[in-house]
């Protein structure tokens, strides 16, 4: 149940706010602070979703709380009450990251109404964490081998920046799973993550599903559509395959990126788009260029930041690790019985060619854990693989 902390330093204030929150809730937890210092104190021991929180206290006021809470506690929602003459200072407070004020004596309505939203705003944001820490962990990047560690080195130094990134490699390797970690790791989190695959796009309907389209822009175009270019406005824009994308496509991608601007299919009008793209391709888009398949302007457009994933084959020290974390989530997503995999079947795993990468090493655990016994030997392993 939500916990609220009332600061204010006169006793009967707090006393008629307490009475109105436990009319609207009895379940409310509340604590009461009578002055800046003691709400600072309270800090330390105790998570409060809601403060409200006087101005003017003698000694250290309503101000420097909420400048405290907002640093140390800035799920916390302060909503500030203001009396006669301490207008601006609430209006400034706002600008300081209150959630809004009160004006003393407070409304019934108003003040109820300000809590309920208040407290509906910290669960969504508590919801966000938690659904931010479940993805994170779906696109958990498993490995501490040389090549790896010096991936992720790259995704550290990269993510913070709005800088393009190409990230080459074969099927398999991860490509999709680093530009995932580059957009969780920049500041564009809280913003889209938005994919395309472009080589399972046909030509003629690329642009479309890049720049969107107007109602009537072709046969199939019964009303206006935002295409991926759009979508991703204020977040990361994945081109996938981009080395399968037809040269017509990549001319427009091309001038995407050279503007930030976009037009519509059938549209007359450019949009302005903020979106940090990150390419992938298991070609070697040099050899492309010279065969005349790839852009060279778009590549250089592209691959400002280049990051090669190694093959499975080149970080076999990272299966043993691999095959423990694909087994467990593969137990959980599919309800079957935990099973481990006896060190000969794990050496045994760490000396084939893996041609799939990573994909496919996932798709054997998936498949011995399916049909080997609990502790999976090295001829169930010779036979199912
Ligand atoms: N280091 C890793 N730790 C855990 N899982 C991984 C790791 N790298 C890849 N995977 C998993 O392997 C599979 C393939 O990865 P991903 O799709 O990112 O590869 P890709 O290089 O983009 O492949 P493709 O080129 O075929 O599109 C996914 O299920 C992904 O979650």
């Amino acid at each position: 149940m939500a916990r609220i902390l009332i600061v204010e330093d006169e006793k009967a204030i707090r006393k008629v706010l307490r009475d109105i929150l436990l009319n609207e809730n009895k379940k409310y937890h509340i604590d009461e602070a009578e002055n800046g210092q003691q709400a600072i104190d309270m800090a330390g021991d105790n998570f409060y979703d809601l403060l409200l929180c006087d101005i003017k206290m003698p000694g250290i006021d309503g101000v420097e709380v909420l400048k405290y809470y907002r640093e140390y506690s800035p799920d916390t929602q302060v909503v500030m009450i203001s009396g006669h003459g301490d207008m601006d200072t609430a209006i400034e407070c706002i600008k300081t990251g209150a959630y809004d004020y009160l004006s003393k004596p407070p409304d019934l309505n108003r003040l109820l109404n300000t809590v309920r939203n208040a407290l509906d705003r910290k669960n969504l944001l508590t919801e966000n964490k938690i659904l931010k820490k479940k993805v994170s962990k779906q696109y958990q990047m498993v490995g501490q081998s040389e090549a790896l560690n010096s991936v992720r080195d790259m995704i550290d130094k990269i993510a913070p920046t709005d800088a393009r990134v190409l990230i080459t490699g074969a099927n398999g390797t991860g490509k999709e799973l680093v530009a995932r970690q580059i957009h969780e790791k920049s500041n564009r989190n809280s913003g889209p993550f938005v994919e395309v695959n472009c080589a399972a796009i046909p030509s003629e309907l690329i642009e479309s599903e890049l720049f969107g389209h107007k109602k009537g822009a072709f046969t199939s175009a019964v009303k206006d559509r935002k295409g991926k270019f759009e979508l991703a406005d204020g977040g990361t824009l994945f081109l996938d395959e981009i080395g399968d994308m037809s040269l017509s496509a990549q001319a427009k991608v091309l001038r995407a990126l050279q503007e930030n601007k976009i037009t519509p299919v059938g549209g007359d009008k450019d949009i302005t788009v903020d979106v940090r793209v990150i390419a992938a391709t298991n070609k070697n888009l040099q050899d492309e260029i010279s065969k005349g398949n790839f852009r060279e302007d778009l590549y250089h457009r592209l691959s400002v930041i280049i990051v090669k994933m190694p093959k499975l084959s080149e970080r076999v020290d990272d299966i043993p690790l691999l095959v423990e974390h694909f087994s467990a989530k593969i137990a959980e997503e599919q309800g079957l019985p935990m099973k481990t995999f006896a060190p000969d079947t794990i050496s045994y795993l760490q000396q084939l060619p893996w041609t799939g990468n990573i994909r496919e090493l996932r798709n054997v655990v998936e498949r011995l854990m399916i049909l080997g016994s609990s502790t999976i030997t090295l001829e169930e392993a010779k036979k199912y693989i």
